[in-house]
């Protein structure tokens, strides 16, 4: 798969470790930054990797801040994001397989990189299975965007 990937400056030391984990995994990766440990505000990060998901640039996003709280809120700002803060592998997985979680995002303060490097594999190997249960809670989802 493509994977997009951003941190800010809270999770760019976890993102480099990330990055090298994903490639092993066999995916292809675009990292749209922070390329430095200066600080950055977390939602620029977030609108460039769900941007990217949402034209199709990449299959899945990864993002990773301090906590992930503040990259999953704007994550889920951006239509056509489905965005989940993830730190134990069974929510890794299961967000997509029952949510169709499409951006997973990652507290680099809550965890370290062997836990990080589990999370990605489960949420990367992971399938959305379309059952009627399942398709018809993320059409809900939809239809909640385009509420006032
Ligand atoms: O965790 C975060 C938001 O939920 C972000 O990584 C923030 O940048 C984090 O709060 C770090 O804040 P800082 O004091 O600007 O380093």
């Amino acid at each position: 798969m493509k994977i997009v990937i951003g941190s800010d400056h809270a999770g760019f030391p976890l993102k480099a470790d990330v990055i090298a984990h994903v490639r092993a995994l066999g995916h292809e990766v675009q990292d749209v930054g922070s390329h430095t440990p200066d600080p950055v505000d977390f939602p620029d990060i977030a609108r460039a990797v769900c941007d990217t998901v949402r034209k199709g640039g990449a299959e899945r996003g990864l993002l990773v801040c301090g906590t992930g709280v503040g990259a999953v809120i704007a994550a889920n700002k951006m239509r056509g994001i489905r965005a989940a803060v993830c730190h134990d592998a069974h929510s890794a997985h299961q967000s997509v397989e029952h949510d169709d979680v499409n951006v997973m995002c990652i507290g680099a303060q809550i965890v370290g990189p062997w836990l990080a490097r589990d999370l990605v594999a489960s949420f990367l190997d992971a399938k959305f299975d379309a059952n009627e249960d399942h398709v018809r809670r993320v059409q809900k989802l939809h239809a909640m965007e385009n509420e006032d």
